[in-house]
This record gives structure tokens, C-alpha cells and sequence, in this order.
């Protein structure tokens, strides 16, 4: 039987970087991950493209969704909704490769239940100031939007041990490398355990 591949999700709180980070992964020559893409009621921001950024949708698109069972997970997030379509992962995952999901707290909390085999690591910002910064700095959000989102960032952080890993966002490159260990150092204590595994059953 083929080896299924890891369910990566890499969640924390609005602006920390999930993106720039997981972007910055995905360049690197020879990753292996598949990026699963979300679907979202939010517009879409300058520049965005669907189903590039997100697969956008009409709330009412989007709730048949969810009744039709086509989600693995999904939360209202400050007065969106986001979900994941969960054939993607199942077919991705079934075929060996590994999956990347860039998720809020409350669906990699529903993941978690789901998937517990998954691979969890909390993206965190070095402070709330310069949580804050970044948000306002990336210039997308109204003022609203980003008190909405500071206050739901603080309830976030307070979950960041239900998580495998929390992985510090000081410098893009050093929180990819130590998503990149993680990652690594999670297959080989599959890989081991799988082999392990077969040699006592050969063994007997
Ligand atoms: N290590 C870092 N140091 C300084 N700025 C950063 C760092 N990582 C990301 N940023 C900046 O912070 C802003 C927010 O980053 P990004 O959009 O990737 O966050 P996010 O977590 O994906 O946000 P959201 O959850 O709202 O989609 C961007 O302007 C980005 O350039
Ligand atoms: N539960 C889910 N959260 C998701 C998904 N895709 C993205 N997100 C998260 O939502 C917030 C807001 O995103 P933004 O693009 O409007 O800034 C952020 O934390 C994203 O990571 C998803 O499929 N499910």
C-alpha cells in the first residue's frame, strides 16, 4: 500500500506571515508540498486572483458547500467565511504527497479533530506591537477591520499549545527554515516507526 502523505497545516494570527512564509517555502527549489486552496466569502484583495489566493464565493455558494459536506473544516472569520475542500486533501494526501493547509485557529482546531495524525505548527509574532505593524503595514484592512482582527489575534495566541510546534515569525527565512526542520524531522520519525513496524511483523 502507498504511503499517505502528511497533512501540514501552519495556523496563528492575522498579519504574523502564514503567507509570506508559506509562499517563500513553496519557492524553494525541490519542495514537495501541495498547497491546498482555501475558499473564501471575503473579496478579493488588489492583486488576488481566483483560484490562485482562494477559490471566492458567495455566502450562499458558500453554505451550500457546507451542508453538501465539501469541507474539511471551515470557521467565520470577523465576518467572513473560509473552509477547506476537503476532496483536495483526501486525493492529495491518498496519493503520497504532502499537504500544506493556511488556516485560522478555529478550523485547525476542527482539523485537529478530524485528522489528529496531522502535523500542527502555530506561527507566532514576535510581539503584539509588531503584530500589529504588520497588519497595518500590509495596508488591506480598514481600521475596524484590523481592531477586529487584533482582538481575535489575542484569543488565538492563548491556543498556540494545543499545537505541535509554535515556530516564531522574527525573520521570514529563519521561520522557514524551522518549518522546513519540523517537517523533515516529522518524516523521519514516521518513516522510522513504519519500518520498525514491518520488521517486527517480518519478524514473527
Ligand atoms: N518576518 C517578518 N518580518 C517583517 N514583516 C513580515 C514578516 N513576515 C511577514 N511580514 C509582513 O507582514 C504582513 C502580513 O503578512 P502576511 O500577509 O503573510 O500574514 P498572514 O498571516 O498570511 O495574514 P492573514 O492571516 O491575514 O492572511 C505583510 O506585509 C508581510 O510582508
Ligand atoms: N479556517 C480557515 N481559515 C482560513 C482558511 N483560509 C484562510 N484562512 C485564514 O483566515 C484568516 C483571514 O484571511 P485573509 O486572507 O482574509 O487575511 C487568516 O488567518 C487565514 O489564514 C481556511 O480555509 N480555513
Amino acid at each position: 500500500m502507498r504511503e499517505k502523505g502528511l497533512l501540514i497545516v501552519l495556523s496563528g494570527p492575522s498579519g504574523v506571515g502564514k503567507g509570506t512564509v508559506r509562499k517563500a517555502i513553496f519557492s524553494q527549489p525541490g519542495t514537495a508540498f501541495e498547497y491546498s486552496i482555501s475558499m473564501t466569502t471575503r473579496l478579493p484583495r488588489h492583486g488576488e486572483v481566483d483560484g490562485v489566493d482562494y477559490f471566492f464565493k458567495k455566502r450562499e455558494e458558500f453554505e451550500a458547500l457546507i451542508k453538501e459536506g465539501k469541507l474539511l473544516e471551515y470557521a467565520e472569520f470577523v465576518g467572513n467565511y473560509y473552509g477547506t475542500p476537503v476532496d483536495y486533501v483526501r486525493e492529495t494526501i491518498d496519493s503520497g504527497k504532502d499537504v500544506f493547509l493556511e488556516i485560522e485557529v478555529q478550523g485547525a482546531k476542527q482539523v485537529r479533530e478530524k485528522f489528529p495524525e496531522g502535523l500542527f505548527i502555530f506561527l507566532a509574532p514576535p510581539s503584539l506591537t509588531e503584530l500589529e505593524s504588520r497588519i497595518v503595514t500590509r495596508g488591506t484592512e480598514t481600521e475596524e477591520a484590523i481592531k477586529g482582527r487584533m482582538k481575535v489575534a489575542k484569543e488565538e495566541i492563548e491556543l498556540m499549545d494545543l499545537y505541535d510546534y509554535v515556530v516564531e515569525n522574527d525573520h521570514v527565512d529563519a521561520a522557514c527554515a524551522r518549518i522546513n526542520a519540523i517537517v523533515i524531522a516529522e518524516h523521519c520519525r514516521r518513516e522510522r516507526v513504519a519500518v520498525l513496524y514491518k520488521k517486527m511483523l517480518e519478524a514473527e
